[in-house]
């Protein structure tokens, strides 16, 4: 295809700074492209040529934001890792060209500044940016699987220091423009009416910059050898740790950081090539795009076709417990929207109050915003014991027990009190939707809207439509979820929903484990070093083993005896064993915080087992995955879910399914049906009918069909 559109803009002005403003045409934000580069190297040389031009601004033409990185479309079409090491050079050439021209180049910086777009800025000799909250900088590469391939691994080092970018690149964290500042990421930072006129006069005084002051850290750690390989060894254990070598990107970052530094800059270039062509080619970050691909297609559904939300105004939560305090808390910090809160008691109130109160101060505490923010989105929320204040509400969010009397309600309730548009969405964890939509007169607004704990910090939520719930309601419900910055899977109503139904499977097989004779600890580091963040039996724990003993039983009625948890368990609740929550588990929770946990080993008393000889890793976490594979398929089956792709994404973000994985469906094009089925009937024989393959597993294993592509 033929490009007539230009992407890059030059205007010199009177006073000799030129202006180059980058627009992708036809794109809402702007990613850097193999083809950009001979227009940018043309442009270049017009610069050099051009005797007027003093000082050159790079500025972007999108209202919102700067550059977003490389396309990761173009590297995701890459077949070959020469092909992806080329584009990575050719990105070299450019920007060392920039930084090379004579005159000084300031970068001027609004909105998201990612990836290749921040190497874009390293490369320029000075950066502004604005104060707006969307103004964020990052190289975030590493979360697909990448390392940043124009230069970032050498120029970010040499900005702000080894240990600095380190922490940026293997985190792939995002700084807001006053940290920018602080870490000398930026020259200055000024509100976005002045940045191209304060870009303009950063390029008027000069090349010259004043010199980042080195940290003591800095000066003992990163100016000789002896002290970067301290620092680099360092940096590789705990990359070890955190990753369990799950992911290829970080030790090649670490890498070319390492080579940059005692070898110099051309080496460490050539190196970051290299490495950037061998990651692109890997499995890991091929299921890491996919990540990304997915989550951009899902912030375009409405959640049912042809239909919009209407407008969302104002949201009431019932209940002012974990849950509902976590709720009411996104709903005015991410979602901006006022929020009363009901609960009986003003105890639980004050609860959610405090609740929201403490992580917004944490925001203050952390510099993220001022204590005057703070109190302006606390004003948001209110608290009645009474129906009072709640009429206009747009949507009800209904946390209270988990009991269908108090549920049914609760609707009728919200029914009297509240408009005939007003959705009733219930965060119920195990009580099928339709039951509770049963004493409703208008069953359309009744929905399921089910978050995970900690609300404020797990992505997903399950938007559960039962057969009367309206295409409105799921449209204005995925809206009102997505405002509080979550990812909503739309899924059908059934015991357990997705995640819960394929999370109890898995857990079920870690406590069948244990009680053959695994040990706590083991079981858990066999699941983490499978790439989960916790192992099952920590979890356990963190989600309560009553609440665990509660949804088994309906799990277990619902869907057939391979629900059965082991009877073993009751023992447990006997013993007065909650996890976490009562301080009383698997694991001991003292009060002194000591580093590592410890389990309480009395509890295998109490399920009247020893811990006998371990089994290998791979071998546990294989048990436990594939349980949770066929129950996934099963649930695509049934249509619980409506694609691979957010079965993918609910066990991603719900569960934290390993996300160099790709999510559950992506894993078992990798292994093949007809592996992953050969693995299940192995084990069928062995232990019983709860691994028998679902048919469509077994059908895909003949014809060696897949998921995706
Ligand atoms: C060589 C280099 O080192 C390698 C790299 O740079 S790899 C890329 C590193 N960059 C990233 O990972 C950033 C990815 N992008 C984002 O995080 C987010 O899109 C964002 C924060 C920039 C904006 O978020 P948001 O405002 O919610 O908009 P979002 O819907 O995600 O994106 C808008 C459009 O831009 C596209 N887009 C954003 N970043 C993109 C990228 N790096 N590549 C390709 N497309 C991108 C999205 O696909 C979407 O396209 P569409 O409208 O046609 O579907």
């Amino acid at each position: 295809m033929e490009m007539t559109e230009k992407t890059f803009d030059l205007n010199v002005r009177d006073d000799g700074i030129a202006v180059m403003t980058m627009d992708v045409p036809g794109e809402t934000i702007n990613t850097l492209r193999a083809e950009f580069v001979p227009e940018m190297t043309e442009l270049l040389a017009q610069i050099r040529a051009d005797q007027r031009i003093k000082g050159l601004v790079v500025i972007s033409g999108k209202k919102d934001s700067f550059v977003a990185g490389a396309d990761i479309a173009m590297l995701d079409a890459c077949d070959t890792r020469d092909k992806a090491s080329e584009l990575s050079a050719a990105g070299h050439q450019v920007f060392g060209e920039l930084e090379k021209l004579e005159i000084p180049v300031v970068a001027a910086i609004h909105g998201a500044c990612l990836g290749g777009g921040l190497e874009l800025a390293l490369a320029c000799h000075k950066r502004v940016c604005t104060d707006d909250g969307k103004t964020m900088l990052g190289l975030p590469e590493v979360q697909l699987g990448l390392l940043p391939g124009s230069g970032g691994t050498q120029r970010l080092p040499r900005l702000i220091g080894i240990a600095k970018a380190l922490d940026m690149m293997l985190t792939g964290k995002q700084i807001r423009p006053k940290q920018a500042l602080k870490m000398g990421l930026v020259d200055d930072v000024v509100p976005q009416t002045i940045l191209l006129q304060a870009a303009i006069e950063l390029a008027q005084k000069g090349k010259k910059r004043p010199k980042r002051k080195a940290t003591l850290m800095e000066l003992a750690l990163e100016r000789t050898h002896f002290g970067r390989n301290i620092l680099f060894d360092q940096a590789l254990k705990q990359v070890e740790r955190k990753t369990q070598g799950n992911y290829p990107a970080p030790p090649k970052i670490i890498d070319c950081v390492r080579i940059g530094a005692d070898e110099g800059m051309a080496a460490g270039l050539a190196t970051e090539s290299r490495y950037f062509g061998e990651l692109v080619m890997t499995a890991e970050s091929a299921a890491l795009r996919s990540i990304f691909f997915a989550t951009t297609e899902m912030k375009k559904e409405t959640g049912a076709d042809g239909a919009e939300s209407r407008p969302l105004k104002k949201a009431v939560v019932l209940g002012g417990g974990l849950m509902g305090g976590g709720i009411a808390s996104v709903t005015i910090s991410k979602a901006k929207l006022p929020v009363r809160v009901k609960d009986i008691s003003e105890k639980g109130l004050s609860n959610a109050l405090s609740y929201a109160y403490k992580l917004l101060d944490k925001g203050v505490k952390r510099r993220h915003m001022s204590a005057a923010q703070r109190d302006k989105q606390m004003a948001l929320m209110s608290t009645t014991t009474e129906y009072i204040g709640v009429h206009d509400a747009d949507i009800v969010v209904e946390a209270v027990f988990e009991d269908l009397k108090l549920k049914h309600q609760m609707v009728q309730d919200i029914e009297r009190e509240c408009t005939a548009h007003t959705v009733f969405a219930s965060n119920t964890s195990s009580l099928p939707i339709g039951q509770i939509a049963a004493v409703a007169s208008r069953p359309e607004n009744v929905i399921g809207l089910h978050y995970f704990s900690p609300v404020e910090k797990m992505p997903l939520v399950e938007v559960i439509a039962h057969e009367k719930t309206s295409s409105e309601t799921i449209a204005t419900t995925v809206a009102f979820a997505r405002k509080q910055g979550k990812t909503p899977i739309v899924v059908k109503d059934g015991a357990g929903f997705y995640v819960n139904r394929i999370l109890a499977l898995y857990m079920n097989e870690a406590a069948q484990l244990l009680l053959e004779g695994q040990s706590v600890e083991h079981l858990d580091q066999a699941l983490v070093k499978f790439g989960f963040p916790v192992g099952p039996i920590t979890l356990l724990d963190e989600v309560g083993i009553d609440v665990g003993a509660k949804i088994a039983p309906i799990l277990e009625q619902e869907l057939g005896e391979r629900f059965r948890a082991p009877a073993a368990f009751e023992k447990l609740l006997q013993d007065e064993r909650k996890g976490r929550k009562n301080g009383k588990g698997f694991y001991l929770y003292g009060k002194k915080k000591s580093k590592k946990k410890q389990v309480d080993s009395s509890v295998y008393k109490v399920l009247g087992i020893t811990p006998g000889v371990a089994s290998e890793n791979a071998q546990l976490a294989q048990r436990c995955v594939v349980q949770m594979l066929n129950e996934a398929v099963r649930c695509l089956d049934e249509g619980i879910i409506r694609n691979a792709r957010d079965g993918d994404i609910g066990a991603i973000f719900g569960i934290g399914f390993p996300p160099f994985l790709g999510g559950p469906f992506h894993y078992i094009d990798t292994l093949g049906a007809a592996k992953l089925v050969a693995i299940l009937e192995g084990y069928q024989q062995q232990f019983g009918q709860r691994f028998a393959p679902c048919e469509r597993l077994k059908t895909m294993a003949t014809t060696g069909q897949r998921f995706f592509g």
